[in-house]
């Protein structure tokens, strides 16, 4: 099966790869904006980078804002020493049921958090993302928050199009999270990612595909024009039943985000105008249709 037909997108009439435009904005940033670049410039589909927003919904930020805010309450209120310590003693009761009931607070953050991402761009195809640090990302949870994070999207009602998920994960995590992929009826994308070198692409390759996801991809640093060359013709040579999304990442490797295809590389990502790019040496969507003419 190709890329398209595993996500179900419509067929290319230009022999083209999926263009991907990552959404990367964060808890401040406005969707509407984004979403009205996105019908100009039309890519077929969006990645919701979920690490540049979720972790400001922890449970240890959201339980900082709540003690804060009772903190300034209590500074307001000119209380004797002897009541400001029993509220204190109070807050840390308090505290005790907020990390009780935070399992569903947590489930209701994620819906409404996808909801507010679907609501404003939900006409698009939309891949679930969550990077963390160690993997090019901002993403900040520990491997189960992370994993919890992403079942709960997978389930809060709203169909992605395809979810994202680290070949570096614990691989119980990751298992549960294609389990539950599986059943709601959306494709996996195994991603590994290397910003030091291009390590040996065959075997990772060969690796990834043995985990019973749907697609392959791997983004990793040239040092030079050979790594690029060698990414590319080892894309070209892979026997893996999966379709595979390959690039070289900053300046060097920017020809594989543009002729990758010709290689075998079934998606390249580029952003919207102006936006700030996810990975070093995306190109914009208007530079990536121009290179094609
Ligand atoms: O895995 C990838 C590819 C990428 O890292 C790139 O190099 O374009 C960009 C990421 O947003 C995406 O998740």
């Amino acid at each position: 099966m190709t890329l398209r037909e595993v996500l179900q997108l419509p067929k290319s009439i230009t022999n083209k790869p999926v263009i991907a435009v990552p959404l990367t904005l964060g808890p401040t940033d406005k969707l509407t904006p984004f979403a009205n670049q996105l019908q100009e410039q039309n890519p077929d589909i969006v990645e919701w980078r979920a690490d540049y927003i979720a972790d400001d919904f922890s449970q240890a930020v959201m339980w900082q804002q709540v003690r804060a805010g009772a903190q300034t309450e209590l500074a307001q209120k000119k209380l004797t020493a002897m009541t400001e310590a029993k509220m204190l003693a109070e807050m840390d009761k308090a505290q005790q049921e907020f990390n009780a009931n935070w399992p569903a607070m947590n489930a209701q953050i994620i819906k409404e958090l996808t909801g507010s991402v679907f609501n404003t761009i939900g006409s698009f195809p939309i891949i679930l993302t969550y990077r963390t640090k160690s993997q090019g990302g901002r993403g900040e949870m520990s491997p189960i928050a992370y994993a919890t994070f992403i079942v709960t999207a997978l389930r809060s009602g709203y169909h992605f199009t395809a979810v994202d998920i680290e070949y570096t994960l614990d691989s119980d995590l990751r298992d549960k999270i294609i389990a539950t992929a599986q059943q709601v009826g959306v494709p996996v994308i195994l991603s590994y990612h290397d910003f030091e070198q291009t390590p040996d692409v065959t075997a990772f390759i060969q690796d990834m595909a043995q985990s019973g996801v749907d697609i392959i991809k791997l983004a990793v640093m040239p040092k030079n024009e050979q790594d690029v060359q060698r990414l590319l013709d080892e894309t070209r040579a892979a026997t893996v039943k999966q379709p595979l999304v390959t690039m070289s990442m900053g300046e060097l490797g920017r020809r594989s985000r543009i002729m990758g295809y010709t290689y075998g590389s079934e998606m390249t990502f580029a952003v919207l105008d102006h936006a700030v790019p996810s990975a070093p040496g995306q190109l914009t969507v208007s530079q990536l249709l121009a290179a094609w003419q």
